[in-house]
């Protein structure tokens, strides 16, 4: 139809497929962070970011953020962290954010390939599978999420993909900064990433990427996928069914 082709020519457009692979291949190597601003483009950056602000003001379809609290002067202020909504793009209204779904498993499976063939550390893994889409609001408010890490226990989980749609964003003005401590970065460096609209961002989900966004005083969006590695997801699958877990 004539969505399909105009999505079909997003890379055209934009960047072509290889020139974005062959840069995560690159950083991953050399940071285990990759950055692609302007992925979709202005009109499906928008396409997208409307889908998503349907479906927050849809009633229930985003679950409440656990709560934090923030000890204010002295005060406990709970402040609720994200909310957050699963969805496999198949779902009504959603035809935007299946297709941006479809360009970064494109993206992510084409540089498993080419870093197999280049010996690159996204190399080692081999990549066939992932989770849902995560589609994550703060609410503002100064909703925050802690210092983490995505996969500590071998989960099976090697790379994060968030997708931002924030128009305008200003950090000094909104705050709601992702900060990445990457493992093994000389001096304490650390990955400030600005959650602006239309950056793709990956990092290995591992020990080696603690992160946390700091609190967001205007709602702040974001799609997250986590990528598996076939071999360390089978290992957890066993790992779960003889019952060897916390
Ligand atoms: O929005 C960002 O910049 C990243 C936020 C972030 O790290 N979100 C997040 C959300 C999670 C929700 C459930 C389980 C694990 C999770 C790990 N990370
Ligand atoms: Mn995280």
């Amino acid at each position: 139809s004539l969505q399909h082709s105009s999505w079909s020519n997003v890379f055209e457009q934009r960047k072509d497929l290889d020139e974005i692979c062959q840069n995560l291949v690159q950083d991953m190597d050399a940071y285990g962070v990759c950055v692609v601003d302007n992925f979709l483009g202005e009109e499906k950056g928008k396409a997208v970011l409307g889908e998503v602000l349907g479906m927050y003001n849809t009633k229930g379809v985003f679950k409440d953020g656990q709560l934090v609290s923030r000890k204010g002067s002295g005060d406990l202020k709970t402040i609720r962290g994200d909310r957050i909504t699963w969805i496999n793009g198949t779902e009504k209204y959603c035809n935007n954010i299946k297709q941006l779904i479809s360009q970064v498993d494109a993206v992510v499976v084409r540089a498993n390939k080419m870093a197999m063939a280049s010996s690159g550390k996204l190399g080692m893994y081999n990549i066939d599978s992932r989770t849902k889409a995560m589609v994550a609001c703060y609410p503002g408010l100064g909703s925050h999420y802690v210092k983490h890490v995505d996969n500590p226990n071998r989960d099976g989980r090697c790379i994060t993909a968030i997708y931002y749609l924030n128009l305008n964003w200003n950090v000094k003005k909104s705050g709601g900064l992702l900060r990445i401590f990457p493992e093994g970065w000389l001096g304490d460096k650390v990955a400030d990433i600005e959650p602006v609209f239309d950056r793709l961002l990956f990092f290995w989900s591992d020990r080696r990427n603690p992160h946390e966004v700091q609190p967001a005083f205007d709602t702040r969006y974001a799609i997250t996928l986590w990528y598996f590695d076939a071999i360390e997801r089978k290992e957890a699958r066993q790992r779960y069914e003889t019952g060897r877990h916390s």
